[in-house]
């Protein structure tokens, strides 16, 4: 479903990924791991449009996208729960969901408004309120709900359980594996490996742009040699 071949990407002269390799089937969860500021974030950005692609490919469902605009990209079944959650400050709860729900494959049960306020009940009492009057993890919610109404094939997450309080972020680890276990495709890029190994198959970890290692979660959760070496852990 996904292939990334050899990507690289430069902020003006400063080039930030050096040929990143991953690939992903249909119905897989991967995770792409490593320290701050080792390309993760740029790597998902790539993916999703927002940041040009100097050189390699992104294949997606068996066409090259490396290249198309971030909405094209979107509308092909890719979306993004970016950093920092993004949530529209003047938009309401209930907009957010309405303005990006969309059923382009025809999924027999969609994710609709009514569907994300199920998964999430403090979503639906503040389904009136705007993004900027929700707490950081409504905020997390939304984004999440932001993304899961586009129906997408490829659900990709950026550190979606950061500046969390503990119980909100196990919340956000039963969602994912929810969505999981209902099939969803998942690219995550978070901090909490021992969670990542429960809900993932494959990962991917980057150091200064470059994969120094993937493998399974059985593999990863063998060797916490890895964890220390790549992750500072
Ligand atoms: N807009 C930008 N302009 C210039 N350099 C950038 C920009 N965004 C990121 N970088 C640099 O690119 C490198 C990779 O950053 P990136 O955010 O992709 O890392 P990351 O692995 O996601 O880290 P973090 O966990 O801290 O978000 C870093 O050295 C960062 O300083």
């Amino acid at each position: 479903m996904l292939e990334i071949n050899d990507l690289e990407v430069a902020y003006g002269p400063s080039q930030v990924l050096f040929g990143i390799d991953l690939a992903m089937a249909e119905g897989e969860a991967a995770t792409l791991l490593g320290r701050n500021g080792m390309g993760k974030t740029t790597t998902l950005r790539a993916l999703c449009g927002l940041e040009p692609v100097r050189a390699g490919s992104i294949r997606f469902a068996g066409e090259r996208i490396d290249g198309w605009r971030p909405d094209r990209i979107g509308r092909a079944g890719i979306a993004l729960v970016p950093e920092g959650r993004q949530c529209f400050p003047n938009l309401t709860v209930d907009e957010h969901l309405v303005a990006f729900f969309a059923n382009r494959r025809s999924v027999a049960t969609p994710w609709t408004p009514a569907r994300v306020y199920e998964l999430f009940p403090r979503l639906a009492e503040r389904r009136k309120n705007l993004g900027n009057q929700l707490s950081g993890g409504e905020q997390q919610m939304l984004a999440i709900g932001r993304a899961l109404v586009t129906n997408p094939r490829l659900l990709v997450l950026d550190e979606a359980t950061e500046g969390l309080a503990p119980l909100i972020r196990d919340e956000i680890w039963a969602c994912l594996g929810r969505l999981r276990g209902e099939g969803q495709s998942v690219l995550v890029v978070d901090k909490y490996v021992e969670k990542l190994i429960a809900l993932a198959d494959r990962h991917t970890i980057i150091e200064r742009g470059q994969v120094v290692w993937s493998g399974s979660s059985v593999e990863l959760d063998a060797d916490h040699g890895i964890w220390h070496r790549y992750l500072g852990i």
